[in-house]
């Protein structure tokens, strides 16, 4: 999949900018404060419909203005085309797939696959368990179709119990919507261990390029409620601590993943460069097996790459992404010094403009 234009209207403090990204490497210069993170933001969030920067969805609009839009022509390596348009007003989005409203915001952002590595990366190792979901859950709904409908309705029982819960409605009430959730957990945690075994292969090979001294690496999975019991009984089981908090406690809404080397065998072992290849394992993981089961490569967005690695691990990443047929973005103040003499298409970013420079 390759971006062939993007626009960005009122987005942070671009007012309207185009650019038509090329195949293979972009490079996007310019000093700090430019708009070059904004970039990214923009294409990430027609693939993820959310920024990866804290903040909520209202702080992208510049100031003094009302709607932000983002706007891409996409192609894909069997030659369809796509025009995805994403816009926000007064806490709304707005969506355009090929000139139409599709069925749902999720509906254009299955077009569109997106992965990146930028400073708060860190937090898919160091952070809460909320950020792995998210991440395993993207991956998960781009290569596994009965994800997505699973997912909607565990997530209206979940809603459902939780609302219930919190008003003290008697038990009775709760059960049809935790016979729902039961159902679907069921095929939630399927797919998603299904995605993390086939992860853990390619996130064993980038994590050996990138941290070959912590030796294998090992990827657990915790599935939200302990293994060997079933979901309706546990659930009935914890209604009194569940009325208490005023939530639900267990279900794959509490699942997590994490990822153990014999070196490091608790992510308190890992310093915070190691953090950070980890994570970005993890990112170019997830875009190596999204290229092997859709037979297409999401862009690769890499914020900042040279102040967050060294050169020695900069230079590895740039094997793995030449080696590959991803259209990336790399965002920086100055060339990066691994990328320099490959061929790359070159954009100068300042005070809200961008050039391309030959
Ligand atoms: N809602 C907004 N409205 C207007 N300007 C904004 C808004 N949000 C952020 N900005 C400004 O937009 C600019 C773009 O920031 P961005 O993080 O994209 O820059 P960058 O080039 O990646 O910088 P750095 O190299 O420092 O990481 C900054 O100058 C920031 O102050």
């Amino acid at each position: 999949m390759r971006f062939e234009r993007l626009r960005l209207q009122n987005l942070r403090c671009f007012d309207h900018v185009e650019l038509a990204p090329e195949p293979g490497i972009n490079l996007l210069l310019g000093p700090n404060g430019a708009g070059k993170t904004s970039v990214l933001e923009a294409v990430y969030l027609l693939s993820h419909g959310r920024s990866f920067r804290a903040g909520g969805r209202d702080v992208l609009v510049r100031r003094g203005e009302r709607a932000f839009s983002v706007y891409a022509e996409l192609t894909t390596t069997g030659g369809a085309r796509h025009r995805l348009g994403l816009g926000r007003e007064a806490g709304r989005w707005t969506a355009r797939l090929d000139g139409e409203p599709p069925e749902s915001v999720g509906d254009l952002l299955r077009h569109c696959a997106v992965v990146c590595f930028e400073p708060g990366s860190h937090a898919l190792i160091a952070g809460g368990s909320e950020e792995r979901r998210g991440f395993l859950d993207w991956g998960v709904f781009h290569v596994e179709p009965e994800f997505l409908p699973a997912w909607r309705r565990y997530q209206r029982a979940l809603r459902q119990r939780n609302t219930l819960l919190r008003q003290q409605a008697p038990a009775g009430w709760l059960t049809p919507w935790e016979a729902e959730m039961a159902a679907v957990a069921a095929v939630i945690d399927t797919v998603r261990r299904r995605y993390l075994q086939a992860l853990s292969i390619w996130i064993g090979r980038t994590a050996e390029a990138f941290l070959a001294e912590l030796g294998p690496v090992r990827l657990s999975y915790r599935r939200g409620w302990p293994e060997g019991a079933a979901l309706l009984e546990h659930l009935a089981e914890r209604r009194g601590q569940d009325y208490a908090r005023g939530h639900s406690t267990a279900g794959p809404h509490r699942a997590d993943w994490a990822l153990a080397f014999p070196e490091a065998p608790a992510r308190e072992h890992l310093s915070r460069g190691q953090e950070k290849l980890c994570a970005l394992a993890c990112v170019l993981a997830q875009a190596e097996l999204h290229a092997e089961r859709r037979g297409e490569w999401p862009m690769i967005g890499l914020d900042d790459l040279a102040s967050e690695l060294d050169q020695t691990h900069q230079r590895r990443v740039v094997e793995r992404l030449t080696a590959g047929a991803a259209q990336v973005l790399v965002t920086g103040t100055e060339l990066p010094p691994a990328l320099a003499g490959l061929e790359a298409a070159l954009f100068h970013v300042e005070q809200g403009r961008i050039e391309r420079r030959r």
